[in-house]
């Protein structure tokens, strides 16, 4: 089969055999005004200002698993150490955005605070709010932690009603299948109902069973992250375009620090896929701090790694940059044209740096706009002195 070679922007040659007339392979193409191949070397990201990140509160009663949660999901802390964490008396703010390629901070809210002290500035802790994960212990009477959540859901939503509600109903590995489920409906509904007799029943309350035990937290925190991501339907039309020109099955963009994928196609996420996906994301920083250029565990540039399961299938991760990268899931044939897989990489790992430097010049623009307005007569100003 001869190979056309394309040098239009964005262009896929897609997986398949030729058409009815013979007329050459079948062509994709990214939305118009994408990049071209995959010959450009990698832009560099930059991280957005403290005030511009979404901000992710964690919340909830002394001991329900808070700090846990951040230690193992942003700093590989394993989940046997928490035992030893100390009670957090104040607030933690975690700023992720050197580490990670999602640019937000993480404020844990320890459980004792007291919401009608005054020196707790309601407006500054929900006015710049992006969602609120409210953590329940599961293996504990969650009657106290049902009211709290209520008062702080009250208290925010009045503050700040852009922001995502989230439950985290957490320390489920201790409960049986069942009983997660009774869990569930049980807090469902009385937080729901207790939300409608403060007459706030249009908050949208959104519910996750979770553990710090296995891949629970990391998926629950993928959902809420991606909640926080504007361009999130750009990566998965991307996505969309690059598994069906290429014989991909399934396909994650993933956080490599913290194994939180910021995007996936539209297909089903299938949790052990996902595990799989975080367990070579582990074997490939492991390597990279043995044999790679960096000890930090961050990839050292177009980093790439295969692993064939005894099931036909194979997993191929690709570098997209230092802290992203691509995990696909496709069936072994598909991959003996891995030539045309790279070529639709390259294209793809181009497309997604100009979404986020769209992302970057909106940002500039604003910062500028909101500059002028501060100091309007500022250019004035520059003029006079130097004439
Ligand atoms: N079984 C189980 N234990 C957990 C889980 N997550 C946290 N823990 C344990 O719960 C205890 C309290 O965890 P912390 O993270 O300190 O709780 P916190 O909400 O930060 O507590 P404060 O700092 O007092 O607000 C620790 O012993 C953790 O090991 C989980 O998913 N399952």
């Amino acid at each position: 089969m001869s190979r056309n070679t394309f040098k239009g922007s964005g262009i896929l040659i897609a997986d398949k055999s030729y058409d009815d007339e013979g007329a050459g392979p079948y062509v994709g193409s990214f939305p118009k005004g994408f990049g071209y191949g995959p010959e450009d070397s990698e832009p560099e990201t930059t991280a957005a200002s403290p005030e511009e990140q979404p901000r992710i509160l964690l919340m909830g009663l002394r001991r329900s698993g808070k700090s846990s949660i951040q230690k193992v999901v942003f700093h590989k802390v394993s989940p046997n150490e928490t035992l030893f964490l100390e009670s957090t008396n104040k607030i933690v703010k975690d700023d992720v955005s050197n580490s990670s390629f999602v640019q937000f901070q993480v404020w844990d809210v320890p459980g004792q605070i007291d919401f009608f002290d005054p020196t707790f500035d309601s407006e500054t802790i929900f006015g710049g709010c992006g969602a609120l994960i409210f953590v329940i212990d599961a293996q504990d009477d969650y009657i106290e932690a049902l009211a709290r959540l209520q008062m702080e859901v009250t208290r925010a939503y009045k503050i700040n009603p852009n922001i995502k509600f989230e439950v985290f109903i957490h320390k489920v590995d201790g409960l049986s299948d069942d009983n997660k489920i009774e869990t569930q409906r049980d807090i469902h509904q009385r937080s729901t109902d207790d939300l409608a007799e403060a007459g706030m029943e249009n908050v949208h309350l959104s519910f996750h069973l979770t553990s710090i035990y296995d891949h629970s937290i990391f998926e629950a925190f993928s959902k809420v992250v991606q909640k926080l991501i504007p361009q999130l339907p750009v990566l998965e039309n991307l996505l969309n375009i690059l598994i069906s020109n290429s014989g991909i099955e399934k396909a994650f963009l993933f956080d490599v620090m913290s194994k939180i994928y910021i995007a996936t196609d539209s297909s089903p996420v299938d949790m052990q896929c996902y595990e799989l996906c975080c367990d070579m994301i582990d074997v490939v920083i492991d390597m990279s701090c043995i044999y790679g250029a960096r000890d930090d565990g961050a990839f050292d540039g177009d980093s790439s790694a295969i692993i064939k399961l005894n099931t036909n299938t194979i997993l191929y991760l690709r570098e997209v940059n230092r802290h992203l990268a691509l995990i696909c899931i496709l069936r072994e044939d598909s991959f003996d044209k891995q030539g045309l897989i790279d070529y639709n990489f390259g294209c793809f790992r181009k497309a997604i740096q100009q979404v986020f430097d769209i992302k970057k010049q909106a940002a500039a623009a604003r910062a500028k706009t909101n500059a002028t307005r501060a100091f309007p007569h500022a250019n004035g100003i520059a003029e006079g002195a130097t004439s």
